[in-house]
């Protein structure tokens, strides 16, 4: 094993395999092919720095950190302004770290529903041939049905062994009392009802330690001195890919703060720099648009017009109330206060296994509401989900805190509910604006950009569901006074009529025009499909050039309901598979 950081040159010159990002699926397909073939060499190649021996990281409570502040760990692309956000500045933050979003996200456990698999129409993905992969990367622990569930993979899913049973009594009382199913295993995609109210796991061991793809695929390996085939490198950045004259690849460019190197393939290049990272890799390679590679003078090698188009995640809004719960019972009571914080990190409190969410809402509007919907949503919502009964409209979580700037609201116990769409319509791109791989691409969220503002009409429907519910708590004690531009206020001028929110929906729109943003669930942007219609076929091969594969979110045809981590695995479990499966093909 080989492991290697800015401050050592890479002496390594040739290998069999390059994975070019140790992301969420990247450290799947290396710590796989590794392990199953110790006569092939492979060097994962990170752009950011290691992810060891990080509280901020093991500890699933403090999570928030690198959204909220400066993190070492994150890298932000930001998107153009646009009308339909009121020309504001709206930020993107994705991983770069090893372990990739596994490392720095909420680690709240979900899958999508079969439905949305069946969608990709491609061979190999349909839910009945994806289920193996879904399984094979988990152990579960809760209840849930073990056709579904793995119990043996090397991700630990569990309630981190810190839960708050008074307040999930008192959701789920009330939850039933307004007509809300409960389901016992919201992430069993073959069981219906999957709409309803339902207890979410984390991505954490029953002793409460983040189980990301670096700690549990890559490191154990890395450590264990029999995987000398294994390499890895931080705080190195791959710029494109290198090709032969027969557009086979050869190798791969890259470059950390100290200089640009060539590191030789001789068997395959698999890209898993993320939905953000894999598409600007594969432009600057000349593989994308050729109006778009002649303008920025890169040499031709693949004309895909996908590259970088498609541009999808889950737009979110959130909102903050106050409550009646006590300090223990929320993450306001530990994080609000550094003592407090120290204490428990001292003293190795169970509560640090926690991300303060425990339960969500996986909710469809009922025939009345569509009654009152819009004629395009109604036609959308006739094509799209009423045929599709395990298709929610939104997920709505409970989350115990302000997840917010603690300091734009007098201290207190919060709960915020934060409402995102599972499969909004609008889509944005992202594509290079130079060759040089450090200048910032293009980037487009989309957000609220469908032409029949469909996104738009469905999170106002969230956003007053979500205070419905919040009402319906005992704990409920008011919406929060949000100092300033924090995202988490309320709509200006909206006010109960009769117990109920007045019935005039500008103010929402406004409300979210102003404050929608990223639930960090970017996916699509090197999708698979044939033709003109993709970037990769369903071996994730991709198309017009021998040996390199793309292997991340971006491969999604389509989007998912579900909070994305557990696809990047199915992926990096279903590609390393794929991979060792093509390896008789020499290019
Ligand atoms: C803050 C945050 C919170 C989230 N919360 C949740 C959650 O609670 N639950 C959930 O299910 N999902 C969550 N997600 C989403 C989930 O983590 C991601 O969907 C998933 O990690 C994406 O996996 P990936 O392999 O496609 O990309 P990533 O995991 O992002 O991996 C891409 C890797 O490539 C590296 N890279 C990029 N460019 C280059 C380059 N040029 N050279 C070398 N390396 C490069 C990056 O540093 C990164 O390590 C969250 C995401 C974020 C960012």
């Amino acid at each position: 094993m080989t492991r290697y950081d800015n401050t050592n040159a890479i002496e390594l010159t040739e290998v069999d395999m390059i994975v070019v990002g140790g992301g969420t699926s990247g450290c799947i397909i290396a710590g796989r092919i590794a392990k199953a073939q110790p006569d092939i060499s492979i060097f994962v190649i990170e752009g950011g720095l290691d992810n060891r021996h990080d509280p901020t990281i093991s500890k699933p409570i403090l999570c928030s950190t690198h959204i909220k502040g400066e993190s070492n760990f994150m890298s932000i692309y930001q998107a153009q302004r646009l009308p339909d956000t009121v020309n504001r500045d709206c930020f993107i933050k994705t991983a770069a770290v090893l372990g990739g979003g596994s490392s720095v996200n909420f680690c709240i456990y979900t899958r999508p529903s079969a439905a949305d698999f069946d969608s990709f129409n491609a061979d190999g993905w349909a839910f009945k041939d994806i289920l193996p992969f879904m399984r094979k990367f988990e152990t579960f622990h809760g209840y849930g049905n073990s056709r579904v569930h793995g119990y043996d993979g090397p991700v630990h899913i569990s309630d981190g062994g810190f839960c708050v049973p008074r307040v999930e009594s008192m959701i789920f009382e009330s939850a039933a009392r307004s007509g809300y199913d409960y389901i016992e295993d919201a992430q069993d995609p073959t069981e219906l009802p999957s709409i309803g109210v339902a207890k979410w796991r984390r991505y954490a061991s029953t002793d409460g330690v983040r189980q990301d793809t670096a700690h549990t695929y890559l490191h154990p390996l890395l450590d264990d001195n029999q995987h000398p085939n294994l390499h890895l490198a931080l705080n190195t950045k791959v710029s494109r890919v290198i090709f032969d004259k027969y557009n086979c690849v050869i190798g791969v460019e890259c470059y950390s703060d100290r200089e640009i190197l060539k590191v030789i393939a001789t068997k395959r290049v698999i890209l898993a720099a993320g939905t953000f990272g894999t598409p600007q890799i594969l432009e600057r390679s000349g593989i994308g648009s050729s109006r778009l590679l002649k303008s920025l003078a890169i040499p031709l090698v693949s004309e895909l017009s996908q590259v970088g188009e498609n541009y999808q995640d889950h737009p979110l809004i959130s909102a903050a109330y106050k409550t009646s719960l006590k300090p223990g019972e929320t993450l306001d009571g530990v994080l609000g206060s550094g003592k407090t914080l120290a204490h428990a990190i001292q003293t190795g409190d169970p509560i640090l296994g926690w991300n303060g969410v425990d339960i969500c809402f996986k909710l469809r509007p009922t025939e009345m509401e569509i009654a009152n919907f819009s004629l395009a949503m109604q036609a959308a919502w006739e094509k799209d989900f009423q045929h599709v009964p395990d298709r929610p409209v939104i997920y709505l979580a409970v989350v115990s805190g302000f997840i917010g700037d603690r300091k734009a609201v007098p201290a207190g116990q919060y709960v915020c509910i934060t409402s995102w769409l599972a499969h909004p319509y609008s889509r944005g791109k992202i594509h290079i604006a130079s060759s040089h791989a450090n200048d910032p691409p293009i980037f487009h969220s989309g957000f609220l950009s469908d032409p029949d503002n469909l996104d738009l009409e469905m999170l106002v429907w969230a956003y007053r569901k979500g205070h419905e519910i919040m009402r319906s708590f005992s704990f409920y004690d008011g919406e929060a006074d949000v100092d300033g531009a924090a995202g988490l206020g309320h709509p200006d001028g909206i006010f109960l009529e009769n117990g109920k929110l007045r019935a005039d929906n500008g103010p929402i729109q406004d409300f979210v025009r102003r404050t929608v943003t990223s639930a960090l669930h970017p996916l699509g942007t090197c999708r698979i499909g044939s033709g003109d219609l993709g970037v990769v076929n369903e071996r994730l091969a991709v198309h017009a050039v021998g040996g390199l594969r793309c292997a991340d979110l971006s491969i999604c045809p389509n989007n998912l309901g579900t909070n994305t981590a557990s696809v990047a695995m199915t992926v990096g479990e279903k590609a390393a598979a794929m991979i060792l499966e093509d390896l008789i093909v020499p290019c």
